[in-house]
């Protein structure tokens, strides 16, 4: 499709692949083995024009990182569905095994050049900016786990319905990394589950299993597995019983204080994310952090 070559050579959105320079260069990696960038889509849409409600099923193997790419693509098939007045629901789903997603490719953040996490920031910044403001109902059908980026993609939809498995959980787990969530992702989690669960949940960087995760907010809705998808779908055809002008207003009025904070700093906070990212000592924390995942998995 001509959407998808214009995304390999990256000449659509170009606002989202534009970036100043930044100065700093990061330390080269010397363990992690660079995954093939596949050119089979990371994202498989399916929309019904009878019921007005795509369906969003991430596919980018082993744990949905959002890479560079993936965002990329998620933001290109996103704006398609938001132009098309006849789409009114969105639901955002995995196709991975065990995994919603693992949240932002720490590969894009690992041993790159401050040009590139300029790039990958603007596309994050990008997808947050289009989720959290849609007109679309949005719902996440949780059917994995989901960490930081993973859990900050759930956060910007209407509703979250996750599979009551205790092996999975949920939360900003970036302190564990050595990072920080920005103010964006924070903001996104207090309007969620208000100030105290996330001045908690952030500082510890916490997990939360699906129980603890429907105890303070973070989830509305724990199913049996087997049935996410369907109460997902059951659950929008109710939201979308209310008057769509109404609803939209009282979202936009929720959302944008938030929103427009992010979009009249949206430099700064890319140049702020390049001068810690590329910092020697997070580095480092990346670094360790991938060590350990390997290990755990050894
Ligand atoms: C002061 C102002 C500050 C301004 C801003 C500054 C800072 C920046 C903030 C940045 C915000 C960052 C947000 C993020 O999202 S960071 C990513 C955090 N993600 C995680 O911690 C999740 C890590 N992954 C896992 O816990 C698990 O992989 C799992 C998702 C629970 C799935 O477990 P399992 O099925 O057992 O899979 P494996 O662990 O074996 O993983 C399979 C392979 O995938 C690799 N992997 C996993 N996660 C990631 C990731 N996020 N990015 C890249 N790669 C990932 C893993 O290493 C395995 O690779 P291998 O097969 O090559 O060994």
């Amino acid at each position: 499709m001509a959407w998808r070559a214009a995304l390999r050579s990256k000449a659509v959105i170009p606002a989202l692949l534009s970036c100043s320079s930044h100065g700093r260069l990061c330390a080269s990696p010397t363990f992690i083995t660079q995954r093939n960038n596949s050119t089979s889509p990371k994202i498989k849409v399916d929309y019904d024009q009878t019921t007005g409600v795509a369906v969003m099923h991430m596919q980018s193997p082993p744990v949905n990182s959002l890479s560079l790419d993936f965002l990329t693509e998620l933001c290109i098939s996103l704006e398609k569905l938001e132009m098309d007045k006849g789409c009114r629901g969105l639901i955002i789903t995995s196709n991975q095994p065990k995994v919603f997603s693992a949240g932002l490719d720490i590969l894009e953040m690992y041993g790159k050049s401050p040009e590139h996490c300029g790039e990958f920031w603007k596309v994050v910044q990008e997808m947050w900016l289009k989720l959290y403001g849609s007109n679309m109902v949005t719902i996440a059908a949780i059917n994995g786990s989901s960490p930081a980026g993973g859990c900050l993609l759930s956060l910007t939809c209407d509703y979250r319905i996750m599979a009551d498995n205790p092996l999975y959980s949920i939360g900003l787990n970036e302190t564990q990394l050595g990072i920080v969530a920005p103010f964006w992702f924070k903001e996104t989690m207090v309007n969620t589950v208000g100030h105290r669960n996330t001045e908690v949940a952030l500082q510890l960087g916490l997990l939360y299993k699906p129980a603890e995760a429907l105890k303070i907010g973070l989830v509305d809705q724990l199913v049996p597995e087997d049935q996410v998808f369907s109460v997902a779908t059951q659950t929008m055809t109710k939201w979308l019983t209310i008057p769509e002008h109404a609803r939209q207003i009282t979202k936009s009025m929720m959302r944008n204080p938030t929103i427009d904070k992010l979009r009249t700093n949206r430099e700064a906070d890319i140049q702020n994310f390049v001068s810690f990212i590329t910092k020697e000592s997070i580095q480092k924390s990346l670094r360790m952090y991938m060590e350990m995942l390997k290990q755990r998995k050894a």
